[in-house]
């Protein structure tokens, strides 16, 4: 039977399993995530994270990370802190570690519950852009955090137009074809309040790791905002980054908070028929 553990980046929810033996055909892990990720039908999370051996001789595993509807994102931040406690806690990494993501090598750092990742060098950064949507125009900011994220500033968090503005923004021409997550952020104080409409979940999560690095990025060249800051999660937890620009753009970008274990178990094959591993 097929084991799995369930963890939890800050309401980020992941399926992990060890496939250091690559008894998961490569072919076949789309249809697994897309299965294993809905909820009411099985385990039910917001993405499905296959741990595999490393290619390159400084990493101590590679990753492959599949959103709940079976495609396969280059990053995710979130992902990123829960496979880091999960490699630590089975063995397969030492508590400082690096793996290897489609973006490139993440560095991690296991501090108990609370994991600390170097996130891909950040790309593409633009400001202020107008977008013009089916019934209006906004102005929004753009960066890439391993995965693309649009930004849009908002007064109150609580009536951000995410259901409305998400699916018109995420999938606008703009961003073909790759198309992109979309974060709605307000400042209160010095902290950010962030929701965030993502790409592969087709809806809000309660938190998003390159999202929240995304908007510290965004907010930070504006002058908003230093380093590190809180960025509070749907879910009511907070996400500290860290991070470093220049007169060229952003330079480098750390995400921390807590990686939690829910449960681990084994799956039945009846909640794999249909599947061929
Ligand atoms: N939740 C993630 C981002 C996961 C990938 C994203 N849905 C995409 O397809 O770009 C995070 O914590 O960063």
């Amino acid at each position: 039977m097929l084991s799995f553990a369930k963890l939890s980046g800050s309401g980020n929810d992941f399926i992990l399993i060890a496939n250091m033996d690559r008894a998961i055909h490569p072919s076949a892990a789309p249809s697994l995530a897309k299965t294993l990720c809905r909820r009411g039908f099985s385990v039910g999370a917001d993405g499905l994270i296959l741990l595999e051996p490393a290619t390159l001789a400084e990493a101590h595993f590679a990753w492959r990370f599949f959103n709940a509807d079976g495609s396969e994102a280059e990053m995710c931040g979130n992902g990123g802190r829960c496979a880091a406690r999960f490699a630590y806690v089975k063995g397969i990494a030492p508590a400082q570690m690096v793996f290897e993501t489609g973006a490139g090598l993440v560095r991690a750092e296991v501090m108990g519950e609370r994991v600390k990742l170097e996130m891909t060098p950040p790309r593409d950064l633009t400001l202020d852009r107008k977008l013009a949507l089916a019934e209006k125009q906004i102005f929004y900011s753009f960066v890439n955090t391993g995965v693309p994220h649009v930004v849009v500033e908002v007064n109150d968090i609580d009536k951000a137009p995410l259901k409305e503005l998400g699916p018109q923004i995420r999938f606008h021409p703009q961003f073909s074809p790759a198309g992109t997550n979309v974060n709605f952020v307000a400042l209160d104080g010095e902290r950010i309040f962030i929701r965030t409409y993502e790409r592969g979940v087709e809806d809000e999560t309660l938190a998003c790791g390159t999202g929240a690095c995304a908007a510290a990025l965004v907010l930070g060249a504006k002058g908003q905002v230093s380093s590190p800051v809180e960025v509070v999660t749907r879910g009511g937890e907070i996400l500290r980054v860290y991070f470093s620009l220049d007169a060229h753009g952003p330079k480098e970008v750390f995400l921390e908070g807590i990686a939690r274990f829910i449960y681990q178990g084994k799956l039945f094959p009846e909640a794999l028929s249909g599947l061929s591993l």
